[in-house]
């Protein structure tokens, strides 16, 4: 990802980087022709390498590998590209690989392999205690004298003629310090080896050039693949820091090996995307099989795979980023199975039972609104896979407030059988029939699991019948199902406990994360204030207060409340707030809108003030010099420096009536939800949050 650059800028930069590069070849030639015990090609290799050392690499040589007898590791390479673990090979023929096996002369070599990974694996552990993620740790093999570049699960294979530009086109991961940290902790993990012939002084330092030596003409080595991948680097953008550095907490959860599901909890910003994805980019170079990575949201997984593509490209094709919904679908077409999902069609159906069996029951004594039963086929009756009335009638409704007696289960279950039969003679489905064809369809599947692991981002967001899908394609294998969420961000009605889907998880397959690293003090605690009355159940079943204890690693974060009388001043506002902001400020903006009207209003009022905007349904997590808009829900597991929400009030009937009771139940219900939703879209906002309201003067007045 070259960024910017004119055509001469380049051209400048390319031999600037010439000029360099040949002084420092002709140093590290020198150097390693001091290597008396090394083969010519092992030198050559070593060479390659040394000129890095000149661009803030370090370079640990013949190093005694812990925990062995005699084992030792040729080097390590520390760098701003991360940590490589090397093999340097001078084997007579080049090295071969097919299905996922190493051969060179026609003969196995898989015991190298497996040898590389355990040395790579000690690596990580070495720089776990930095909070260096295992992603930055990468094994490589170096072929003296062979022309190679392969790959194999997730080591990679490279001549001594690609090595070096290979290694300069790594993406940016540490500075200056961090390298040099990692290099000194490594150098303690891997003492020096004592029968190494080479001497410190040729191991990390390039040699005073007491007797310049003319170097001979190298067949080997040309400047040319070296200086394209200077230039590039030069003109790469860095990487931001949590790609390569968590919490050593969460790089132990990140590498940590559970016998069964497991589970990763804890409350907004504190990093439970950031170890999914990192234990996704982990798993998947560690084996060779496919994972996916599911929310519900359909924006989100194109922006996480963005995301892992950069932070681990190697691994990022054998990662299926999904929509649980739109992976379904592709499974139940893979599998043959006939799916007609038709949202309108489905809405018609319903609509239609409601005139004849829901309107006039006694259901509309409760909440006259179609609304609120809707919610309530889909997301306990389907969303549970309920099948009869018995296990209706007494099916404890989750996060959902109006009681219902046995009429009113019954008027229900004859509004969901009549919603049903107007469907099924229609020929269409809808959301829930996706997941609960899928889910048979799975649950008959008896062939070669396709994933070796499921990771669900927002957990709480799926319904029980998506969670027991996605149960049902790992079942219970080591590392197989990771749920990551937090049951105060969930934004849909309903709800479900991990044993209702079966799903055992215990000791320390459950862990919860407690430090935010997101959003600064006073922004988290205008959040908090929301929900401070909400106490909610997440999906162990567990009852947490609303306004929860979190440890806060930022401070000095910028609430801004604008009340204005009207909604076009409170609109001025906001666009005088928007304009005072640069392009590239703008890209890491976002207005978020509680409903598809407001996101309509405040799309057509940017545009016609020339402000550009990026729908966030079309976001995918690369830079783009644009304000993101899009409603609360569609901004979940997102974050932006500065967040606006216009009229963030305006649906908040936050005052009980007067004697302190509230309307009804099923408002109280909406108004929790809503509630949630407003908390996840203010926890979005990492610098400033912009609270916008319109105060209109009561009548009369
Ligand atoms: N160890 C860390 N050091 C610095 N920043 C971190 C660390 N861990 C996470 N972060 C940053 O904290 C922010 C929140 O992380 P993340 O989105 O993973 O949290 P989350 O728990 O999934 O949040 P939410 O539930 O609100 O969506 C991100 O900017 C992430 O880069």
């Amino acid at each position: 990802m070259a960024a910017g650059g004119s055509a001469s800028r380049r051209a400048q930069e390319a031999r600037r980087q010439e000029r360099l590069l040949r002084e420092q070849w002709q140093a590290a030639r020198q150097q390693a022709r001091r290597w008396e015990a090394a083969s010519e090609g092992e030198r050559r290799v070593a060479a390659q390498l040394l000129v890095l050392t000149e661009r803030g690499w370090r370079l640990l040589v013949d190093r005694r590998w812990p925990g062995t007898r005699a084992a030792n590791v040729d080097m390590l390479l520390v760098g701003p590209g991360g940590v490589f673990v090397l093999d340097v090979k001078n084997w007579r023929s080049a090295p071969e690989t097919s299905g996922g096996k190493l051969r060179a002369g026609g003969e196995p070599r898989d015991e190298h392999v497996a040898k590389l990974l355990a040395m790579t694996k000690a690596a990580e552990s070495a720089v776990a205690s930095l909070g260096l993620s295992p992603v930055a740790v990468q094994p490589l093999m170096v072929f003296a004298g062979q022309r190679v570049d392969l790959e194999l699960g997730r080591v990679r294979l490279l001549g001594e003629h690609e090595v070096g530009p290979a290694l300069l086109a790594e993406r940016r991961r540490l500075g200056g310090e961090s390298v040099r940290v990692i290099a000194d902790q490594l150098e303690r993990f891997f003492p020096e080896y004592e029968g190494s012939a080479v001497t410190e002084a040729a191991r990390l330092r390039p040699q005073p050039q007491s007797q310049p030596e003319q170097a001979p003409p190298d067949a080997m080595f040309d400047l040319d693949g070296l200086r394209e991948a200077a230039v590039e680097e030069a003109f790469r953008a860095p990487i931001e820091r949590w790609m390569t550095f968590l919490h050593p907490d969460q790089v132990a959860l990140v590498r940590r090996n559970w016998a069964g599901p497991a589970r990763i909890s804890g409350p907004a910003g504190t990093g439970k995307t950031v170890v999914a994805l990192h234990r996704t980019a982990h798993l998947a170079r560690r084996g060779n099989g496919r994972i996916l990575y599911v929310t519900f949201a359909n924006n989100l997984p194109r922006v996480q795979g963005t995301f892992l593509r950069t932070m681990s490209p190697a691994v990022a094709d054998r990662v299926d980023f999904r929509s649980l919904h739109s992976w379904a679908q592709e499974y139940l077409h893979d599998r043959g199975v006939p799916v007609r999902l038709h949202r309108d069609k489905a809405e018609t159906a319903f609509s239609l039972a409601w005139k004849h069996v829901g309107r006039d029951s006694c259901l509309a004594e409760i909440d006259p609104s179609p609304g609120y039963w809707r919610e309530e086929i889909d997301h306990v009756v389907k969303g549970r896979g309920i099948a009869s009335f018995e296990e209706y009638a007494t099916v404890p409704r989750r996060r959902r407030r109006a009681s219902l007696r046995r009429p009113h289960r019954q008027a229900v279950w004859a509004l969901y059988e009549a919603y049903e039969s107007i469907r099924t003679e229609r020929g269409v489905h809808d959301f829930n029939d996706v997941l609960s064809l899928a889910l048979a369809e799975a649950r008959r599947d008896t062939g070669q699991h396709r994933y070796t692991a499921v990771i669900v981002d927002e957990v709480q967001d799926l319904t029980l019948v998506g969670v027991r899908l996605l149960h049902a394609l790992v079942g219970d294998a080591p590392n197989g199902l990771l749920l990551v969420g937090d049951g105060q961000q969930a934004v849909y009605p309903g709800g479900f406990r991990l044993s209702d889907a079966g799903i055992d998880i215990r000791g320390d397959r459950g862990q919860v994360l407690r430090t935010n690293y997101r959003n600064r003090k006073e922004i988290l605690q205008a959040a908090l204030a929301v929900v401070a009355d909400d106490a909610f159940e997440d999906i162990d079943g567990l009852r947490t207060p609303g306004r929860r204890d979190v440890e806060l690693t930022y401070h000095d974060g910028q609430v801004v409340r604008v009340s204005k009388p009207t909604r076009a001043e409170h609109d001025q506002a906001l666009l005088d707030a928007l304009r005072a902001l640069s392009p590239a400020a703008r890209a890491d903006t976002a207005v978020l809108c509680p409903s598809m009207r407001a996101i309509g209003h405040y799309q057509g009022l940017l545009t016609r003030a020339g402000i550009p905007v990026c729908l966030l349904e079309h976001y995918d997590g690369r830079p783009v010099e644009a304000v993101k808009l899009g409603s609360y829900r569609r901004a979940k597991g997102l974050e932006f420096k500065r967040v606006y929400l216009p009229e963030h009030d305006a649906a908040l009937s936050n005052d009980p009536r007067t004697d302190g009771t509230w309307p009804s139940e099923t408002e109280r219900e909406r108004n929790e939800l809503f509630r949630s939703q407003l908390f996840v879209a203010m926890t979005r906002a990492r610098d400033v949050l912009w609270l916008g309201s319109v105060s209109r003067a009561p009548e009369g007045a």
